[in-house]
């Protein structure tokens, strides 16, 4: 099998330990890639931590690592699969731009135009839309106040928590935990400030992605996504799929093909069989390198 060849050129020093790292983004959502299909890496948190701080690695929103499929996704199609680790070195299930980024990479190295990539939140069909253009197939997005997972049963289409503009919101799980908020303006309030407060509530016992999204017509939202452990994204690939659902659910929006404006640009969604999100936005490289790395597994 024809891995991605991640780099072209030695280490500029001979270094043991030195790994190769691809560093992406998806709409400035920026992440560290590391392969991990020859199975000779492991990372602990402390690893994880110092690779995504810029003063002692690349920098990055996430480390995501490619991963050799389980025999339950190889069976279902699925080529490779990918992991997903927050800046506080935490595993979590999904991310929109990570995955159009792993895509591409895959694309790349298949020479195909559609790929499966098995993840915490299923199996993604992930597809070619256009130069650095991906399309990802997320969901069933649920809003089973267990799956979220809710600390207690509430009504999941009107939220019990709020704090300034962020009240009446809606909680959905995409794989990953997103707590929608409509606003009428954006630029009125600081989310720095306010989505904090939601994120911690205790009816979050893992925490939540916070999103806060204005509507603009029947088929565009502008949203900010305030996401965990704590970060304001300049753009959220699961928050967007949530947002343009929410706002269906609420009857914000006539259409199912919503626009939606991120700080960083657009992502186009479409709402497809009632509760799947079809993703399509842009992927881009920053640099690649060698990262000093973990513990050899
Ligand atoms: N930026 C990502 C979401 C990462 C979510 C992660 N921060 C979490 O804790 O669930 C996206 O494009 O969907």
């Amino acid at each position: 099998m024809r891995h991605i060849n991640f780099l072209s050129c030695p280490p500029p020093v001979d270094l043991p330990g030195q790994w190769p790292f691809i560093k992406m983004h998806g709409l400035q959502n920026y992440f560290v890639i590391v392969d991990r299909r020859d199975g000779s890496k492991s990372f602990d948190h402390e690893d994880i931590v110092r690779i995504c701080d810029c003063h002692t690695g690349p920098g990055g929103e996430q480390l995501l690592t490619i991963e050799p499929p389980s025999d339950k996704g190889r069976n279902v199609g699925a080529y490779a699969a990918m992991r997903i680790f927050n800046i506080d070195g935490k595993e979590v299930g999904a991310c929109g731009n990570a995955t159009r980024c792993i895509a591409y990479l895959l694309l790349e190295e298949t020479g195909k135009d559609e790929v499966q990539i098995e993840t915490k939140a299923g199996v993604l069909h992930c597809r070619r839309a256009g130069p650095m253009q991906i399309s990802v197939t997320f969901g069933p997005i649920s809003m089973d106040w267990r799956r979220i997972p809710l600390s207690r049963e509430v009504d999941t289409l009107h939220l019990p928590v709020q704090s300034g503009p962020l009240k009446d919101g809606l909680a959905l799980d995409i794989g990953n935990p997103h707590a929608v908020f409509f606003v009428d303006c954006l630029e009125l309030f600081d989310m720095a400030h306010h989505a904090p407060v939601v994120q911690n509530d205790p009816l979050f016992p893992e925490g939540i992605n916070v999103d806060a999204a204005e509507v603009l017509d029947g088929r565009t939202l502008r949203l900010a996504v305030w996401e965990r452990p704590g970060i304001l994204t300049k753009a959220c690939g699961t928050g967007a799929c949530v947002a343009a659902y929410a706002a269906l659910k609420r009857g914000l929006v006539t259409s199912t093909r919503i626009a939606v404006h991120l700080p960083a640009g657009l992502l186009k969604i479409e709402i497809v069989n009632g509760d799947m999100a079809v993703m399509t936005g842009p992927v881009a490289f920053c640099c690649h390198g060698f990262i000093e790395g973990g513990k050899k597994s």
